[in-house]
Order: structure tokens, then C-alpha cells, then sequence
């Protein structure tokens, strides 16, 4: 990806569901990549990626955090200071559009007020699975002051574009400051299974 100028750091969360996709989304837009037997995430996982929007230039710093409920109360965490936030469900799985319902609450109560949020309805490939009409998340989405697309890990569809959308829709005048309150390392976090990844 093209990269100019001195980058805008960016913190962003993935937060959603257990088996959503939120790690397989990460892996697909920072390496390309996509396993159908993705290892659950335990803790959270970190990695990089900076992209090119227009005349600026975003270093994405994202913390892809573990859907199982015994993390829950790491999640702040990974959300404190994030500048946006994508919120994955699986279109095959109401109990997970339920789920991601109840972070956005969350990140109203507590996140920041100027984060921009996205809400991913994974596993667009699965359409004839479907549990979630595209109509209802977008209806929500919108009620909800995020913005909305169905993508899909698997076959790539709207994946950079979901990165690419929250970039163009970051405030522009975010001053480029190291990340405050927790030690960011390029490689692997302590508590995850997964690799890390490359700036
Ligand atoms: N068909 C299809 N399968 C997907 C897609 N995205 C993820 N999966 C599969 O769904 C399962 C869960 O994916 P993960 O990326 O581990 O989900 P997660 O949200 O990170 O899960 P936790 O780490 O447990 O929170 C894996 O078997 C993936 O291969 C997709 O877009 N389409």
C-alpha cells in the first residue's frame, strides 16, 4: 500500500462477537491471508498497517481483541484511547448482531465521543445462511451514528474498503503522538496465540 508523508497514528479496536471474524477480517486486510480453521484469540492480538487516503497517510495501530465472554472485562483496555472501532457480527448468527449490539452501547457509555465506528456484517460469502438482513443492520447502523457494511473475510469483499472508509472519516487534525498508557510493540503481545504483524 502507498504510504507518504509522516503518518497519522490511528488506534483501532475490533470488538464482536466469538467466531465473528474479527481476527480472520485483521489477517485478510494487514497480510492478505485467510484460514478456514482460525485459532480463537485469546487476550487480544496486535498489528499494523498504514494506508493512503487521499493527501494523508494513516498508520492503523489494531488491537483485534478475543469475543469469548471470560475477556469482557479486558476490553476497555483496547478501546481507551482508540480514535475507531469496528464491531463485527456474523450474518449467519442473530445471538452475534444481538452481541455486537451491546458493545456499541458499551462504546457510547464509556469510549470516546468523537470515535468513529463501523459495524462489519461478516461472512457476506454465506448469504445463504443468512440469520441478518442487510436492512436491518444498516437501519440500526444508522439510528446508531455508525456506518455499515457486509464483508467478507473470506473472499476479501469490502475488507480495504472498511479500513479505507474509517481513514477517510478520522478527524484530520489528530496530532501524531506515541500511544499514551500501554507499551505498543510490533511484535507479539503477551496473552495471544497469534502472530503479530509488520508495519
Ligand atoms: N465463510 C466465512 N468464514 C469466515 C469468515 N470470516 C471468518 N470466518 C471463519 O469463522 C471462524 C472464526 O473466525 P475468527 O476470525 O477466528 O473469529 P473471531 O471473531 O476473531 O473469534 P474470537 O477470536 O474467538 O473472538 C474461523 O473458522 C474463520 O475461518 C468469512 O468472511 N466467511
Amino acid at each position: 500500500m502507498a504510504t507518504s508523508g509522516t503518518p497519522m497514528q490511528a488506534k483501532l479496536v475490533l470488538l464482536g462477537d466469538m467466531g465473528a471474524g474479527k481476527s480472520s477480517l485483521v489477517l485478510r486486510f494487514v497480510k492478505g491471508q485467510f484460514f478456514d480453521f482460525q485459532e480463537s484469540t485469546i487476550g487480544a492480538a496486535f498489528f499494523s498497517q498504514t494506508v493512503a487516503v487521499n493527501d494523508i497517510t494513516v498508520k492503523f495501530e489494531i488491537w483485534d481483541t478475543a469475543g469469548q465472554e471470560r475477556y469482557h472485562s479486558l476490553a476497555p483496555m483496547y478501546y481507551r484511547g482508540a480514535v475507531a472501532a469496528i464491531i463485527v457480527y456474523d450474518i449467519t448468527n442473530s445471538d452475534s448482531f444481538t452481541r455486537a449490539k451491546k458493545w456499541v452501547q458499551e462504546l457510547q457509555a464509556q469510549g470516546s465521543s468523537k470515535l468513529v465506528m463501523a459495524l462489519a456484517g461478516n461472512k457476506s460469502d454465506l448469504a445463504s445462511k443468512r440469520k441478518v438482513e442487510a436492512e436491518e443492520a444498516q437501519k440500526y447502523a444508522e439510528a446508531n451514528g455508525l456506518f455499515f457494511m457486509e464483508t467478507s473475510a473470506k473472499s476479501a469483499q469490502n475488507v480495504n474498503e472498511l479500513f479505507y472508509e474509517i481513514a477517510r472519516k478520522l478527524p484530520r487534525a489528530q496530532p501524531v503522538q506515541p500511544s499514551g498508557g500501554m507499551v505498543l510493540t510490533d511484535g507479539t503481545v503477551a496473552g495471544t496465540n497469534k502472530s503479530s504483524c509488520c508495519s
